[in-house]
């Protein structure tokens, strides 16, 4: 029986799971290096989330026009009305006008989140009239139709790059930095998840 070629359980079993870590920190930082998405996937993916971020922005000063006013928080007619304009766009650019209609959808009811909680507070602290609100028709609602054109662009570029590798989970690294709803996320979430569900199925078309 040769002595030199044994080795004790003990140092086999050091042995294995020594091969078993190298393995693993390769096999992770396969993933990640894989998992990359490209320069312009990323920058595509970063220019939508500024812009939702800047929509849900300007739902407090919808809120603030409405506590003045008392004019109901949901408007189904200026909806239908952006949601036209959606759909016309989305024909001229190519855009899949579905995945559009959902997306804006979506936008309307994290900017209603964000106006229902700021109205409960609102009522809670008994606020007073605000000084002097922005107009809901002479500046806030052109503020937002400018958006919509950027909007539209933006998504037609997030089609092509949805389903690429990496790009849920640059979506959800980097939704929470770049997307602030001022009520703890629950209007991002609202706001991102066609984005998420584009980037899951095979529903939105490569251009
Ligand atoms: C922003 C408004 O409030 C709600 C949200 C909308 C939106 O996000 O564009 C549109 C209509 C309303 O249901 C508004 O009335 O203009």
């Amino acid at each position: 029986m040769g002595t030199s070629t044994t080795f004790s359980p003990a140092f086999l079993q050091i042995m294995l799971r020594a091969i078993l870590l190298v393995a693993l920190v390769l096999g992770v930082g396969y993933q990640v290096h894989a998992a990359e998405p490209s320069n312009d996937a990323r920058q595509t993916v970063d220019q939508l989330l500024r812009l939702v971020d800047e929509r849900l922005a300007i739902a407090p000063d919808v809120a603030k026009a409405k506590w003045n006013s008392g004019d109901p928080i949901d408007a189904p007619a200026r909806e239908a009305q952006i949601l036209d304009s959606v759909v016309a766009e989305a024909t001229r650019e190519g855009i899949d006008e579905a995945f559009a209609q959902t997306f804006f959808k979506h936008q309307f009811e994290a900017s209603k989140v964000i106006q229902h909680r700021l109205h409960e507070q609102w009522r809670q602290t008994e606020q007073p009239p605000f000084e002097s609100p922005p107009d809901l028709a002479e500046d806030i609602r052109p503020q937002l139709d400018q958006l919509t054109p950027q909007l539209m662009s933006s998504l037609r570029d997030f089609q092509v790059v949805a389903e690429s590798e990496g790009v849920r989970q640059y979506l959800e690294n980097n939704a929470e930095t770049l997307v602030d709803d001022g009520v703890g996320g629950v209007a991002r979430e609202e706001a991102l998840r066609p984005l998420y569900e584009a980037t899951d199925t095979a529903n939105v078309d490569k251009q």
